[in-house]
């Protein structure tokens, strides 16, 4: 009998001091191979927040097949927050019988007969952000029936979180996950609450850098800067996310959507796509679906890249650079002052030889300039807009690529 009540004491002082992510089981270890570049497709929140449903999912996945958006990469529908209604007496999730009456599976059958991934939202807390059910304490049983409906992609967020730290509610769900066999990019959503970039590349595909982001130039500008941050953290498997596409969605410009782009394909952010892809205007499909700026997001070198210098009296005219494979670099001049200037790109800011002879690409106009330059490269950007160039060392390559 003492023996029993000590063995019980044991037990609740294991349970007391033990981490919680230990009490889960969790194993602190990305195995599902996903995310080698960023990921790229289209979700629901930014333009239709909770207005979601079946059809909405049906006719976007349509969209992205007939625009020729899911050709050039836009692989993942994913359908964010309110699509559940409550958990049943097994305590499963039930989607909204009003807006997603066949359920969940008949979508993702749907999708992948098209040939496209389905993507779905949770919370880790007791409920999602829009109050429905969340996943916390219930990850396993998530896990395993968005496993049984042939989920590809699961976004989770940070809401009614109960106080506990995301370090200790994000991995059980990540176990969870792996434990079902099927291989689901795990996007973790702490909206940057912890410095995600520090530990989260054990544990997601992607991880949230900051709040949400607003369809405005000063959230766009302001959300880039804090992404910017972490850029060392970034690789193939584990990606910064400074939140999704605003492109498309009316609160900025052509010239400042063009900027929000070529910055977060720089930067390797996910590509998700925020707005009604059944009704594109012809300027948002030139900028989503411009293959050489993708490109440069997709490079299979994963580096992100940054801001390197800052020029002018408000030092707002800015270079961002990064490497790319085959020893090619990528450059945004980014004019974020309210009047057109010149901007100079160092070779010494951008990581080149300030000898080297180099071919500049540019991404938007789709030509390589008429001369090559050595040591630095200066060009007048329009307010608010950016020019994105791929410097080429060595002429040899530049022969074999694109005219
Ligand atoms: O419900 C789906 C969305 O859930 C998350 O967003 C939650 C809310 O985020 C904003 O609110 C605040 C303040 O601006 O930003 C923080 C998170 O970024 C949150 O603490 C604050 O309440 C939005 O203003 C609000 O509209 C959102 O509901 C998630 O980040 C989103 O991507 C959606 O999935």
């Amino acid at each position: 009998m003492a023996l029993r009540g000590t063995a019980v004491w044991l037990l609740l002082w294991a349970v007391v001091l033990s981490p919680p992510s230990l009490l889960y089981g969790a194993t602190l270890q990305l195995n599902n191979g996903l995310g080698q570049t960023p990921q790229m497709g289209w979700n629901s929140w930014n333009f239709f927040g909770c207005e979601i449903s079946e059809e909405l999912i049906r006719e976007t996945a349509d969209a992205l097949i007939s625009s020729g958006l899911a050709d050039i990469g836009y692989k993942y529908v994913n359908i964010d927050d309110c699509w559940s209604s409550h958990r049943n007496k097994q305590g499963n999730l039930v989607p909204d019988e009003e807006t997603f009456p066949s359920g969940i599976q008949s979508l993702a059958d749907y999708v992948h007969a098209k040939g496209l991934k389905l993507g779905i939202y949770s919370d880790a807390g007791i409920l999602t952000c829009e109050r429905r059910p969340g996943s916390l304490f219930h990850e396993v049983a998530d896990a395993d029936t968005f496993a049984s409906w042939g989920i590809d992609y699961l976004k989770y967020d940070n809401c009614f979180n109960l106080g506990i730290k995301p370090e200790v509610r994000y991995p059980p769900m990540q176990d969870a996950l792996n434990k079902t066999g099927r291989p689901i990019f795990y996007s973790l959503c702490e909206w940057g609450r912890d410095d995600p970039a520090t530990w989260a590349s054990t544990v997601g595909n992607s991880w949230r850098t900051t709040d949400d982001i607003q369809d405005s130039w000063k959230s766009m500008v302001a959300i880039a800067d804090l992404n910017n941050q972490w850029a060392s953290y970034a690789g193939p498997g584990g990606w910064n996310d400074p939140d999704m596409l605003e492109v498309g969605n009316g609160g900025m410009t052509f010239n400042e959507y063009r900027s929000h782009f070529s910055i977060w394909c720089l930067m390797k952010a996910p590509l998700l796509v925020g707005c009604d892809v059944r009704n594109m205007t012809a300027e948002t499909y030139e900028i989503l679906s411009n293959v050489e700026v993708i490109a440069v997001n997709q490079d299979s070198l994963g580096v992100q890249g940054s801001k390197v210098s800052k020029q002018g009296s408000e030092e707002c005219l800015e270079v961002w650079a990064g490497p790319l494979s085959d020893s090619r670099v990528v450059v945004a001049l980014w004019n974020r002052c309210t009047e057109g200037n010149n901007i100079t790109a160092l070779w010494e800011d951008v990581g080149l030889d300030s000898n080297a002879l180099v071919a500049v690409r540019d991404l938007w106009e789709h030509r390589f300039l008429p001369e090559n330059y050595v040591g630095n490269v200066t060009m007048f950007v329009d307010s608010h807009d950016c020019k994105l160039y791929i410097l080429v060392l060595d002429e040899e390559k530049r022969k074999h690529a694109k005219q």
